[in-house]
This record gives C-alpha cells, sequence and structure tokens, in this order.
C-alpha cells in the first residue's frame, strides 16, 4: 500500500485530481470501453471535484466516457434535500462536467424495495466490469462509505444503520441538530470497495489522525474498515500532515522515503540523487 503524505489538504486535493485525471488519460475511455469511477461524498473530496472541473473547463478531461458509482446514500432523505447525496454530487461535480446522466448511478435511498435496490446496484457494476479506481474519504472512526465499526470486511451493498458517532459527526450538515440525521443509509460494502481494481482514500485533519494511525501500524479489523485497504493489491492514502499526528515518526518518514524513492524512477525526478545533487541536467548525456 502507498502512503502519499502532503503538508495541506489543498496539496492532497491537488495530487489526488491529478491522479484521476492521469488514470483517466491513459485509459482512454470509449463508448465501447468506459471508465468506471467510485466516489465518495463528504467534505473531504470537495477539493478534488473543484480540481477535477477545472481540468474540464481546461478542457484537459472529459466524463463523456466515464460511468460513475457513488457509495452510499441516505434512507428516507427526499433526493432534492440539499444533503441528500445525490444533490451533494450534482453540485460540487456532475452539473459542472459533461457527464452523461445516464452513466451516473447513486443508490436509491426512497427505493419501494431496498433489498432489491442493493442488490440490483451490485450487478450494475458488474454489468460495466467492474470499478477500475475507487475513491474514498473515512468517518473519523475509521469506516468507508458507510461501513460503520464492525462490519463485514467481506460486506456487500446493503442497508445500514449509522453509529452515533457518524450521526453526530454528519449533524454538522442538519444544523447541528442529530434528530434530523437519517438513522440509516445504502452503502457499498467493504468487499465492494476493495473488489475495485485500484481504491484511493483520502484522509486529512487531526480527527481522523487515530484513524489513519489504526489503517496504517495495526492489523486487518473490522473495528476500523478503511484497515482492510491493507489486502488491496493497489491500494493508496493520501493523506495530509494533520492526519499523521498519531502515526510514529518512523511510519511517517518511512512512507516518506518510499515516495522519495518512487519519484527518483519517474523521468522527472530521475534527474536528481537521493543526496539531493543534480546527477545530469536535461540534455546531457
Ligand atoms: N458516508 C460518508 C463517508 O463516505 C465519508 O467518507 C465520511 C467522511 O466525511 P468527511 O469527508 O466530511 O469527513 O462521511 C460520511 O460518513
Amino acid at each position: 500500500m502507498r502512503l502519499i503524505i502532503k503538508d495541506s489538504y489543498a496539496d492532497v486535493a491537488q495530487y489526488t485530481a491529478e491522479y484521476v485525471l492521469a488514470r483517466i488519460t491513459e485509459f482512454n475511455p470509449t463508448p465501447a470501453r468506459p471508465f468506471v469511477l467510485g466516489l465518495p461524498t463528504g467534505s473531504s473530496p470537495v477539493g478534488v471535484y473543484k480540481k477535477l472541473v477545472a481540468f474540464h473547463r481546461e478542457g484537459m478531461l472529459s466524463f463523456k466516457h466515464v460511468i460513475t458509482f457513488n457509495m452510499d446514500e441516505y434512507v428516507h432523505l427526499p433526493r432534492d434535500h440539499p444533503e441528500s447525496y445525490h444533490s451533494f454530487m450534482w453540485e460540487n461535480l456532475f452539473k459542472h462536467v459533461d457527464i452523461l446522466p445516464q452513466n451516473v448511478n447513486i443508490l436509491d435511498g426512497n427505493a419501494k424495495d431496498l433489498e432489491t435496490e442493493c442488490t440490483e446496484y451490485e450487478a450494475k457494476i458488474a454489468a460495466v466490469g467492474g470499478i477500475e479506481l475507487f475513491l474514498g474519504g473515512i468517518g473519523p472512526d475509521g469506516h468507508i462509505a458507510f461501513n460503520e465499526p464492525g462490519s463485514s470486511l467481506s460486506s456487500r451493498t446493503r442497508i445500514k444503520t449509522l453509529a452515533y458517532e457518524t450521526i453526530i459527526a454528519n449533524s454538522r450538515f442538519f444544523d447541528g441538530d442529530v434528530n434530523k440525521v437519517p438513522k440509516l443509509a445504502l452503502t457499498v460494502g467493504v468487499g465492494t470497495v476493495m473488489d475495485a481494481r485500484e481504491v484511493l482514500i483520502i484522509i486529512s485533519g487531526a480527527g481522523k489522525a487515530l484513524a489513519l494511525a489504526k489503517c496504517i501500524e495495526e492489523g486487518v479489523n473490522h473495528m476500523w474498515t478503511v484497515s482492510a485497504i491493507q489486502l488491496h493489491p493497489r491500494g493508496m492514502i493520501v493523506c495530509d500532515e494533520d492526519a499523521t499526528l498519531e502515526l510514529h515518526v518512523k511510519t511517517v518518514k518511512y512512507f516518506k522515503s518510499i515516495e522519495k524513492v518512487h519519484s527518483l524512477l519517474t523521468t522527472e525526478g530521475s534527474k536528481v540523487g537521493l543526496d539531493g545533487k543534480v546527477r545530469y541536467s536535461a540534455g546531457s548525456k
């Protein structure tokens, strides 16, 4: 697993958006071979979405052949409620880019039969060949999507009762009133996220520091569902310095050194040696 540590949230957003841009660009999606992208809501991806919109406006990125699947949605919150995840996604990303509405998939928390809605969601993901890249965030208790502590690490899309801690955390979007926060949600499972060919989790702020430490320095554990990423062949966490507060200095230095060596292997980085000295200048043999 890669842990990329950036100075600030702004750098996390920039890095993640550039990563998504690069992956879609190199995939070169077509109608017959679309790029399938998993997406989160919450404050963590907001800066990423702003950058993706900017790339689109600059003509660098098209969503024409991108199919998206969102992670989750509240149950029985009207779709047009300002805090529904439908509203969030259209406001923050979809209405600003050229995605085809029929390519947007968000669980319907008002479906007549919620269980069927979940089963069909999994079937839809499978029908388009699975998810290429799943972006995610986490809650302070280390949950991905709405996979609260204790969720099975092989769980699939289903109805989930929210943990009290999550209800409190999300009350900031509902006038600070816990009573207004829906208590149930539909969510992809940990297994659904981990089935993606690549998983990138954004973690920022001191409030997520304990969860990051549990995920990086301890074992895979259903009480910190994000830790399942340790088993993923292409898992990556992009975090800011604040989120590293609970990590050992040794851990932070280790992952930073890995990224330093990694950047040396790229064309740009290869001009500078591990000692920081320029090995050759552009144009030299
Ligand atoms: N279901 C969502 C998660 O998918 C999200 O990762 C989390 C963190 O939100 P934020 O990024 O605002 O901290 O919020 C909710 O619980």
